[in-house]
């Protein structure tokens, strides 16, 4: 099988074999131009030869279109995951209709019916959800550190685009270092408030970032980089039971 991630920055995949293991993964930025750099794989997506292809898009109706005639050209069914709020295997109040599909998926890879979980996505958004013995409580929505970063050079005069790196949450004493530390600060702050209110909930991380923002955070904190694999193959596992 072959897997898809289509992030708001990144284009992700995973071929697996007949028993899920990962032969071969990549994470390349799209540049909002994910059809495009599909081409471009499309001789090594035809080598793999998957006999399905199951994808996880945030990228809305247009792109979507594009990427489905980019797909088409290889002959192989391909099908994008519907977010489905009353799914067997995790009920939530969200508006389904409006749920991200990485989102929903990255908790479906996650959820387990006894435990209470906090499932924390940091990718182009970082996303904080709720899971209590399998139903979706609800969430919250940030900008990354990178987003937020490039807020403040768009909308200060005083602050000037600069490479800093996201390493600390003590007070700086340069612009560079407050803009950093600030911006981390206020996601490691809201991690650390969440994760205060619902004490008995385990902290589970994933994405690009997930790496740099857990190190901050006062609690222990499980980074898995297979919850949206996980939720994709999940997804289709089920469907193709029922
Ligand atoms: N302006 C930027 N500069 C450097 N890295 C960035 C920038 N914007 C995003 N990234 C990186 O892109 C990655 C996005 O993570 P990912 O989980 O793939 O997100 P998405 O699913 O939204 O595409 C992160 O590792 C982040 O560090
Ligand atoms: C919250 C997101 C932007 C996260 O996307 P990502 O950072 O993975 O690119 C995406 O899941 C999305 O567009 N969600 C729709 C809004 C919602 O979940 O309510
Ligand atoms: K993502």
């Amino acid at each position: 099988m072959l897997w898809l991630d289509l992030g708001n920055t990144r284009l992700k995949y995973w071929l697996t074999d007949d028993i899920g293991q990962i032969v071969a993964h990549d994470a390349k930025q799209h540049l909002q131009a994910p059809a495009e750099l599909l081409m471009g794989l499309t001789d090594r997506f035809e080598r793999y030869a998957p006999d399905f292809i199951g994808i996880s898009s945030v990228l809305g109706d247009n792109l979507n279109a594009k990427v489905s005639e980019t797909l088409s050209r290889l002959n192989i069914p391909f099908e994008f995951v519907h977010v489905d709020a009353a799914h067997a295997l995790m009920k939530s109040a969200y508006s389904d209709q409006q749920l991200g599909c990485d989102r929903w998926l990255q908790m479906l890879g996650a959820v387990d019916k006894k435990k209470r979980q906090c499932v924390i996505g940091c990718g182009t958004a970082v996303t904080i959800d709720l899971i209590d013995h399998a139903e979706h409580l609800g969430g919250y929505i940030f900008p990354s550190i990178y987003l937020q970063r490039e807020s403040l050079f768009s909308g200060t005069k005083q602050i000037t685009i600069s490479n800093g790196t996201f390493d600390s949450v003590n007070q700086g004493l340069t612009t560079q270092d407050a803009v950093h530390r600030g911006i981390l600060l206020s996601i490691v702050g809201a991690i650390n408030e969440i994760s205060h209110r619902h004490p008995n909930f385990e902290l589970i991380m994933t994405g690009g970032d997930a790496a740099i923002i857990s190190q901050h955070v006062n609690r222990p904190v499980r980074l898995r980089d297979d919850l949206l694999l996980n939720g994709l193959a999940r997804y289709f596992d089920y469907r193709n039971k029922s």
